[in-house]
């Protein structure tokens, strides 16, 4: 569905100054694939899919998009796919039903096609009770059930969101992810996402990209990238008095790495977490260490993240500026 080469993207800020926005991404994604896109703010995230929906050029390498050159043939790749940025799409004063219905005479599709399928949206979306609002009337929530919707409007199989749940609150943004998949599930869709959500990447992704600095640095999906990069953590509530006895015992399990004291917990990163707890204590029952509690954390993608880079994506902030 999507495969680009080397793809770069610079930006010429002055004449001393450009940004190198995306330095070299070589991706592949299949038809039905739900891709999350992760990373700092900067990563080169937005730029890389503004790339694949045709809305800038790219400086270098190449990509095909639903089977169209995103240079040679912008048109022909803009008609397969949808597309909701960051901002906002709809107009304010428009009513939603008239918004969708727009849409899809952009997309040239015939009156009675449009109307169908508009109806279809409101339905899916759970903006029926809403078509006759104006868009500026709109909640946050609503409003981005829209921008999905009008996303959507010419059914295409390639749907590309750019940070979808950002701004919204727990509720809605579950509410917008039922809708989203429930759609998937109904059109077939592949989806490529951008998210700075961790948790919305691990929980509804197949797959997990990582992007640093306009560059990939990890890819698979999230279970895979947890268990190969980031390992388990084991904490133990041990006294302080024993906490390098247990550190000791510790360092022999495969993978031991991070080991961190404080108060009366001890931890350590372990390749394989419920493997290896019950050798540790085994261990310190034989040292006669009395351990009071154990418990195995599963790691977490910003754990992956801080694995690669050191740096936590949390905090992470990125620019990608360089002298030109
Ligand atoms: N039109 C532009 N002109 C100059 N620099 C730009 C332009 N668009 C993006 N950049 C720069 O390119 C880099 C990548 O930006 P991009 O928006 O792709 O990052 P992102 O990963 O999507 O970040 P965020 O998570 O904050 O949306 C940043 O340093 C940004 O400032």
């Amino acid at each position: 569905m999507i495969s680009t080469r080397e793809l770069t993207k610079d930006f010429v800020v002055s004449r001393t100054e450009t940004v190198h926005a995306v330095r070299g991404i070589s991706l592949d994604v299949a038809p039905g694939e739900l891709v999350a896109v992760l990373g700092p703010n900067g990563a080169g995230k937005t730029t890389t899919l503004r790339m694949l929906t045709t809305l800038i050029a790219p400086t270098s390498g190449t990509a095909t998009v639903a089977g169209y050159d995103v240079r040679s043939d912008p048109a022909r790749v803009r008609r397969r796919i949808g597309y909701v940025g960051q901002g906002n799409g709809a107009g304010h004063s428009q009513r939603v039903g008239d918004e969708l219905l727009g849409q899809g005479a952009i997309y040239g599709m015939d009156r009675r096609a449009a109307k169908r399928r508009t109806a279809e949206l409101l339905e899916n979306l759970e903006l029926k009770e809403l078509a006759q609002r104006k868009v500026s009337e709109l909640s946050g929530g609503q409003r981005r059930r829209l921008d999905v919707a009008m996303g959507l409007v010419h059914a295409p199989g390639l749907l590309f969101l750019d940070e979808p749940s950002t701004g919204l609150d727990p509720q809605n943004r579950a509410n917008l992810w039922q809708h989203i998949l429930r759609m998937r599930e109904q059109h077939a869709m592949t989806i490529v996402l951008t998210t700075h959500y961790l948790d919305e990447a691990d929980s509804m992704a197949e797959r997990v990209v990582v992007v640093d600095h306009g560059e990939v640095i990890a890819d698979d999906t999230a279970e895979v990238l947890k268990t190969r990069l980031a390992g388990d953590r084991i904490v133990l509530t041990v006294a302080a008095s024993n906490h390098s006895r247990i550190q000791e015992l510790a360092e022999r399990l495969p993978g031991a790495r991070e080991f961190t004291s404080t108060g009366d917990q001890v931890s350590v990163r372990v390749t394989d977490g419920p493997g290896a707890l019950p050798i540790l204590l085994g261990a310190a029952q034989q040292d006669g260490v009395p351990v009071a509690a154990a418990q195995v954390h599963r790691p977490t993608l910003d754990d992956v993240f801080l694995n690669l880079t050191g740096r936590s994506l949390r905090e992470a902030d990125t620019d990608g500026k360089a002298a030109a």
